[in-house]
């Protein structure tokens, strides 16, 4: 038997991964603050996600569903072993999506959850969770698996992650937009293995059309390291200004990562709450750099994360640490202007 958080998991003849015991602990901070009126594990495996919602962020009306017999055992012990009482579900998840309406579903998949998302946008009232760890198809590794499931084209580059999550919140937002609905990013995340994300759903055909202004492009230059972010509505440049080829990224969302508001609100205690706070703090741009492959590029060796920012910062552009892997940063300051920030700080 297992214990996480306030919760005892039997997980035999289930999948259970200890890794992931971070996402959920951050899921519970995140549920805490969204007061969902019905709630559906849809992929429950041993239902632990699901149970620990009802123990630590008092859900009261939580579904939990797996095609596995076997999970569905292992739930309904679960589930006695807690002292809850749930419904669980022996069934295609699309399918019992498609039947049924909740107020927020939770897609936890193996791999891509790109088969699941249209159901559950279209049963979700109010909020979408949704769990992604084929990062590889996401993030340019494999641009193929990305046009093929997320219908969106990527290269790897030094700030892949973030591509990966605006790729995968991409989908989404454009899957929903179909039902007359909308949705808002509350608050995303990236890590080890797998992407995060947690959106609000709302009902608003007007609103719909205007999730295409923050749905765009990167165009990114390898020559110089440039890049250009750019909507939908716009026609793109073929080379940068140092003359060198773009390469065309998405689509994605190029919008917020998260909701100021909903994040403020976060506690900022524990694991979970350095990366909320780490997220708060983040500056809203598209696309970030990492230390490592700049200085590479200058040949020098890398100067304190923190000093780049206070750099950065000094010279009046907005600078800050990135919620993604790495030593990163953001900053609106153009690729020439930080080399040169950069190099000044060696001196
Ligand atoms: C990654 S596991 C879920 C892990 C779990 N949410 C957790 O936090 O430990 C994915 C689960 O989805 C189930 N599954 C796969 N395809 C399904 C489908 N089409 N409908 C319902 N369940 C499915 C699998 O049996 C497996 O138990």
């Amino acid at each position: 038997m297992i214990v996480e958080g306030k919760a005892r998991i039997l997980t035999e003849g289930v999948f259970y991964n200890p890794r992931m015991e971070f996402c959920r602990t951050a899921d519970m901070e995140v549920f805490r603050h969204l007061r969902s009126k019905s709630y559906l594990d849809a992929l429950a495996a041993s239902g632990v996600r699901g149970i620990r919602a009802m123990l630590e962020a008092g859900f009261e009306n939580v579904e939990f569903n797996d095609i596995d017999e076997r999970a569905v055992r292992v739930i309904e012990e679960n589930l006695r072993l807690n002292g809850l009482n749930a419904r669980v579900h022996n069934r295609d998840a699309v399918a019992l999506m498609r039947e049924r309406s909740y107020d927020h579903i939770d897609l936890d998949p193996f791999g891509s959850p790109a088969e699941f998302i249209d159901s559950a946008v279209r049963s979700a009232r109010r909020f979408v969770s949704v769990t992604a760890t084929d990062t590889s198809a996401l993030c340019g590794s494999a641009p193929i698996s990305g046009l093929r499931k997320y219908g969106a084209f990527a290269e790897k580059t030094e700030y892949y992650h973030e591509t990966g999550l605006r790729m995968l919140i991409g989908k989404i937002v454009r899957e929903v937009t179909k039902y007359d609905k909308y949705a808002e990013v509350l608050v995303s995340w990236a890590k080890e293995h797998y992407y995060r994300v947690h959106l609000r759903v709302r009902k608003s055909s007007r609103m719909a059309g205007k999730v295409y202004e923050k749905m765009g492009y990167v165009l990114h230059c390898n020559h110089c390291g440039n890049r250009v972010v750019m909507s939908v509505f716009e026609t793109p440049d073929r080379y940068c200004s140092c003359g060198g080829m773009f390469r065309m990224y998405g689509p994605m969302w190029t919008g917020e990562l998260h909701d100021p508001e909903f994040v403020s609100g976060l506690s900022k205690e524990g694991k979970a709450g350095r990366l909320f706070s780490a997220i708060e703090q983040e500056i809203d741009t598209v696309t970030h750099y990492d230390v490592h492959n700049l200085t590479e590029r200058l040949g020098i060796s890398p100067p304190k994360l923190d000093d780049i920012i206070e750099a950065l910062r000094s010279h009046g552009f907005r600078a800050s640490r990135t919620r993604f892997p790495g030593p990163t940063f953001k900053t609106d300051a153009s690729i020439s202007e930080i080399r040169r920030i950069i190099s000044e700080i060696r001196r």
